[in-house]
């Protein structure tokens, strides 16, 4: 069993979709980055890297290769979850954390659960995604941008299921 955590944060910016969790999410902003800046995928996707000690997301897929200029974090996430698998592992669970003053996300979250679920190909209990304000304080509680945390704890992929 290995345990990994992994944290994002992108600026809030006019002109750009929202994404979180590979749903798009209504919103009068959007997030800056040279991906698609799902700022909980990247979250997530360091936590799979780094519960199996393969390094960081920047360094898979470095930020200003032409190759991922608004790519999907979610084909990202997938690359990353094989790298994982070929390195001996498999998810056991992914606990995750929005944090964001608005827009409210918990209407979008059975969505996203579901987006990440299909993608990796694991139940949908293994992901659990949360949302929290920070009451109006710091960089999130002024709007200026979305934080978001995760967890993930991998299993040996040939360990049998705990009955
Ligand atoms: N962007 C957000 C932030 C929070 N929520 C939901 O609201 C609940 C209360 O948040 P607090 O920060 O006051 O603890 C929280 O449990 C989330 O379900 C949300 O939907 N969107
Ligand atoms: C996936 C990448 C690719 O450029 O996305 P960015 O939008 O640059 O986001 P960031 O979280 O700053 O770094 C991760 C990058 O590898």
């Amino acid at each position: 069993m290995r345990i990994g955590c992994g944290f994002d944060v992108h600026r809030f910016v006019p002109h750009r979709p929202l994404i979180l969790g590979g749903v798009t999410i209504p919103h009068d902003l959007g997030l800056e980055g040279h991906s698609d800046a799902d700022v909980l995928l990247h979250a997530l996707a360091d936590a799979l890297l780094g519960a199996a000690a393969l390094g960081d997301i920047g360094g898979h897929f470095p930020p200003g290769d032409p190759r991922y200029k608004d790519a999907d974090s979610l084909c990202l996430l997938q690359e990353v979850y094989r790298m994982v698998k070929r390195a001996g592992y498999r998810l056991g669970n992914a606990d995750t954390v929005i944090i964001a003053e608005r827009p409210k996300l918990a209407p979008f979250i059975p969505q996203m659960r579901e987006r990440i679920a299909k993608a990796l190909e694991v139940p949908i209990d293994s992901i659990s995604i949360k949302a929290t304000t920070t009451e109006g304080l710091g960089f999130t509680g002024r709007e200026e941008g979305i934080a978001a945390q995760a967890s993930v704890l991998l299993l040996d992929s040939d360990a049998m299921p705990a009955v």
